[in-house]
Formats: C-alpha cells, sequence, structure tokens
C-alpha cells in the first residue's frame, strides 16, 4: 500500500453509481448476505438517468412533475411468460403510469394536417422483411448490416421519389419508427442487433410501452429499491461523491474523488454511463487495455433530447384526445418531428403541456444553442402545423442537456453497424478486481432501464461469488485482445451477456420460437 492508500476508507466492495444498475447491484450484494459495500454516487441523489424535474405550473400554482430522462416502461409481461423487472418494480412501488397508444397519432407537415399514416404499413413490411434478414445473418454468421440497409432491401426507400408519396412524409415516418426509438439514424445503427434490441424487449416482454407520469418522478422506484436494504442516512450510501481516478489491481481497487477522499476495497462495480467512459471524466490506472479503451470508442452514446413547452390551458390548439402529432419538415429530416401532449386524459389532462423530441445531431444542435432560440424554432413548426389557428406564447419552457451533464454525457447508448457480440463483450469485461455493469454493457437490452437491471444483477451476483469464495470461484470474464469480423453462432452464450433468445417473433415467449424466424428465411 503506498502512504496515501493505507489513509483511504476501506470495504470489501465499492459501487460506483446509484442509477438502477448501481443500486440492483447492491441490493444482490445484500441478499448474498455481503453487507460490507459502499455506494458512491456523483449526484445527491439516486436514480441516475431517471430522473425528473418541476415544471409548469397546476392550477394550485404547485408545479408538474416531469422526467427529463427514461419515460416509459418498455415492454410488460404477456399472460406468464417472462415479466420486464421493471415493471415488476412499477407495480411493487406503485409507481402511476398508463399505456402509451403509438396508434394515437396526427400526421403534419408545412402546410398543416396532411394524413400520411398509410406509409406506416409499408413501413411495418420492410421492417418485417428487416427482421427476418436480422436472424439470418446472426444465425449465419454473416458479416452485419446497417439497418438502413434492411429497410431497403425490405422494400423501404424514403428518399425515392415515388407516386403519391413526399419524402419528407416517408422521412418523418421513418423517423417515428426507428430514430425515436433507438436516437440515432437507421444508416448508424446495427441491423443485427437493432433488431436484437426490439425483439428480446417487446416480443419477450410484451410489445406494450407505458408512459411513468408519477408525481415523485419514475427514479421512485430505484429510490424505494434503494431503502429496501439501506437504512435511514446510511453511512453506506455516499451522494456528493464525484470520483475523478479509478486504480486497479489484481489485489483491490482504490478510488479517488474530488475532494480528496479515496477508497479502497477488494472489489469495485463501476457503472458510468458509456458517454461518460468516453468523455475521459473519469482516469483509470493503470490505463485502460487497447481492447477495452476500443470497446469504449467504439460503441454509440445517443442523445435524446425533450423539449417541455407549457402553454395557457385554456387556449390548447391541438387535439387532447390525441398522444402525439407527428411534423415532417420540407427541409431537414427530424426537425422538431414528434410532440407528445400531457394534456390527455391518460396524463395531465388540463395541464396545457406539449413536448418535443429531437434526438443525434439535431438533438445536439439545439442542446448547444439558447432556450428562446429553440423555443422559435419550434413555435415556427406548430404555426405551420396549425396554420389557421392563433397558437399563444409558452408560459414556460425548459430543456435539458444531456449531451454535456458530466455524470452523463448523452442519453442512452446505441450497437453501431458492424461491431460483433464478442466486440461488445470486451465493453462488459472485468480488469482484474474492477468489474463494469450498465444499460451499455447488455447486449440485447442496451439503451434501456432494464438492460442496467439485469446487467446489475448479473454483476452483483458474480462479484459476491468473488468476494464470498476470497477469489477462489472468480474467473475472469471473456474478453478479446483481437477481434474478428463476425461472432459465430454458437458464442452466443451467456458467457458473453446473452441470456435469452433473441429470435423470438410477436407474441410468442417460448425460445424455441428462435426456428420460426430462421425457418422464414432459408
Ligand atoms: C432522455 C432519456 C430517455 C430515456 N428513455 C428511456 C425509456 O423511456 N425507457 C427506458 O427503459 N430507458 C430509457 N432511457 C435509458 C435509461 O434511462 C438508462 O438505460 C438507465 O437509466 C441507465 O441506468 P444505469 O444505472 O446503467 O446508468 P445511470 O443511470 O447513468 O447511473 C450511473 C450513475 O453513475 C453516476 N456517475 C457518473 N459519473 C460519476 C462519477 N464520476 N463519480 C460518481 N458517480 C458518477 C451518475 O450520476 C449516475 O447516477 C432513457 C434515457 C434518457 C437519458
Amino acid at each position: 500500500l503506498s502512504v496515501s492508500q493505507s489513509k483511504c476508507r476501506k470495504t470489501k466492495v465499492l459501487v460506483l453509481g446509484a442509477g438502477i444498475t448501481g443500486i440492483t447491484a447492491a441490493k444482490t450484494l445484500t441478499e448474498n448476505g455481503l453487507d460490507d459495500f459502499i455506494i458512491l454516487e456523483y449526484q445527491d441523489r439516486v436514480g441516475g438517468r431517471a430522473i425528473s424535474t418541476n415544471f409548469g405550473q397546476k392550477a394550485d400554482g404547485s408545479p408538474y412533475v416531469v422526467e427529463l430522462g427514461a419515460n416509459w416502461i418498455q415492454g410488460l409481461q404477456t399472460e406468464d411468460g417472462p415479466e420486464n423487472p421493471i415493471w415488476a418494480l412499477t407495480k411493487q412501488y406503485k409507481v402511476s403510469n398508463t399505456f402509451s397508444d403509438f396508434d394515437s397519432i396526427e400526421t403534419f407537415d408545412e402546410t398543416g394536417p396532411v394524413d400520411y399514416t398509410s406509409l406506416f404499413d409499408d413501413l411495418d413490411s420492410a421492417w418485417v422483411e428487416a427482421e427476418q434478414d436480422a436472424g439470418y445473418i446472426l444465425r449465419e454468421n454473416l458479416l452485419d448490416r446497417s439497418f438502413r440497409s434492411g429497410l431497403s432491401l425490405g422494400g423501404w426507400k424514403p428518399r425515392r421519389q415515388l407516386p403519391g408519396v413526399r419524402p419528407s412524409h416517408a422521412q418523418a415516418a421513418e423517423w417515428w419508427y426507428f430514430d425515436f426509438e433507438y436516437a440515432f439514424s437507421p444508416e448508424a445503427s446495427s441491423q443485427q442487433y437493432s433488431v436484437v434490441n426490439y425483439n428480446t424487449t417487446f416480443y419477450r416482454f410484451s410489445e406494450e410501452n407505458n408512459f411513468v407520469w408519477d408525481q415523485r418522478g419514475i427514479s421512485a422506484m430505484v429510490e424505494e429499491e434503494a431503502d429496501s436494504f439501506l437504512g435511514q442516512d446510511d453511512p453506506r450510501l455516499l451522494l456528493n461523491s464525484i470520483i475523478t481516478n479509478i486504480t486497479y489491481t489484481p489485489k483491490g481497487v482504490t478510488v479517488h474523488t474530488t475532494n480528496d477522499i479515496c477508497f479502497q476495497a477488494q472489489y469495485a462495480i463501476c457503472s458510468f454511463s458509456l458517454g461518460v467512459l468516453q468523455n475521459d471524466a473519469v482516469s483509470f490506472s493503470p490505463p485502460l487495455p487497447s481492447w477495452k479503451q476500443t470497446a469504449i470508442e467504439t460503441f454509440q452514446m445517443g442523445t435524446y433530447t425533450k423539449i417541455f413547452l407549457q402553454f395557457p390551458p385554456d387556449q390548447v390548439f391541438w387535439n387532447t384526445s390525441t398522444q402525439f402529432f407527428l411534423y415532417a419538415s420540407p427541409n431537414e429530416r427530424g426537425w422538431y418531428p414528434v410532440f407528445q401532449s400531457l394534456d390527455h386524459e391518460d396524463f395531465h389532462p388540463g395541464s396545457g403541456i406539449l413536448f418535443a423530441t429531437v434526438v443525434s445531431d439535431q438533438a445536439h444542435r439545439a442542446e448547444a444553442q439558447d432556450d428562446e432560440v429553440t423555443k422559435d424554432e419550434i413555435m415556427a413548426v406548430l404555426r405551420q402545423m396549425y396554420p389557421n389557428t392563433t397558437i399563444p406564447e409558452p408560459i414556460d419552457f425548459m430543456y435539458p442537456r444531456w449531451s454535456t451533464t458530466p455524470w452523463s454525457y448523452g442519453s442512452y447508448s446505441n450497437w453501431p453497424v458492424g461491431v460483433t457480440l464478442k466486440s461488445h463483450q470486451n465493453l462488459r469485461a472485468n480488469l482484474d478486481r474492477l468489474y463494469f455493469a450498465g444499460e451499455a454493457g447488455h447486449p440485447q437490452f442496451f439503451g434501456f432501464l432494464h438492460g442496467g437491471y439485469f446487467e446489475g444483477k448479473e454483476i452483483g451476483e458474480r462479484v459476491a461469488g468473488c468476494v464470498i469464495s476470497r477469489g477462489k470461484n472468480c474467473t475472469d470474464m471473456a474478453r478479446y485482445e483481437r477481434t474478428t469480423g463476425t461472432t459465430e453462432f454458437e458464442e452466443y452464450h451467456a458467457e458473453h451477456g446473452w441470456d435469452v433468445d433473441s429470435f423470438e417473433v410477436a407474441g410468442a415467449v417460448a425460445s424455441d420460437s428462435l426456428n420460426l424466424t430462421v425457418a422464414k428465411n432459408l
């Protein structure tokens, strides 16, 4: 031990970050009889990217609580099939949520309301082709493609001039189907893993998305989980602890924070977002090996920005029985394409609240500019959508800057084109006694709250096993110094974090559905 390390506070396991992953990992340690841990968290709160804020005003003058980050429980449960653990938590902790109806949508362009919803049918059939093709790519160990090529091969070509179809309408429809979920374009996203991500969630659990509007905020479920194993003012949860350095060795892990406090443990679980790792917000000693750094730089961190507007509730100008409003910009794909109404009987009726969502480059652009500029751009769009209507000035306006938030640097991860499962495994693999967990580490549920939950549980169990067996039952996770162009079908197994079958088809929850999708391709 160096002199400085000898003064460190000691524990058996350090859990770095108190989002859904970190809290699930710490709870798993507790369930395995391991109480000697410390959770270190940057923020003054628990929940990570499950985060809400006050916005606007209710009739009594108090604010609404709206979600800046995660908002939907994505995939619930089909009959007595597998259940999304996030759905289970929302039920357990009575977190208010309602079915989000993606069929409740009106479409617009720069001339006002125009119905181009029939394009969704074309997209549906191309999507099915791309899905089946993805199964084939995976099963036959073929080179991955972009989701764009998958859609094109399925006959969906939004830039092509087709009789009666405006490319801007087609692009808005496509954004609604793809970018709204992945926070990246189909060009930038893996065909294979976009399908895996979608199918394992929506075909395995259920196709429903429930929208959380609980006035405690969606993080209530993470807070309640933390309370289930931590005492009041538990000294094992240290908020406002900004970690600057992580030193790892075969004997243990030492962590330093900005206020020059250090902690030393036998093991550590780091749950920082991919964005935090990519932005070098934390230094590692020794520096990360090249296979780990390569994995960190290879995967993508998306930006998904919700922009909130409250209008005078008695001057609401949109249809309050509709949930979504899709706008096709004539000039730029992804220009304030989706508006969502919270002034709806299922959410906050009478609130006058509408929010727009932008992702990727459009999100970076909006996040880099002043509120007033963004507000003017949005108001111009709304005036096009409702040409013969007087649209009042919003009485409140607000949006987060995810791309520069220092504890997140982005919203959630995405799988780029042509990266294999084994390359992804390098993102997950431990370095000596330092383990990594988090939403981005799950090869199937990446980008979702439940991805973080499952990784937290798996890594928590692994580390508990290491501590309890005093290292005897502790083997390094698989890692690959050299990664090749594809991953063999036989290598899709738990050692690479692949714990559920990804070939499920809608409505089928049994793992033997694998052959159904593949058979259609052969
Ligand atoms: C805008 C947006 C919309 C989303 N929508 C959905 C959705 O509808 N449904 C869904 O399922 N998922 C959604 N997600 C994704 C979901 O929020 C994440 O997958 C999940 O919250 C990640 O949890 P995590 O614990 O892995 O990471 P995090 O929640 O990021 O937790 C990591 C923790 O580490 C802390 N930390 C970071 N750096 C340091 C440091 N240097 N020192 C100490 N602590 C540090 C952070 O403060 C954070 O609390 C969305 C995310 C965003 C941002």
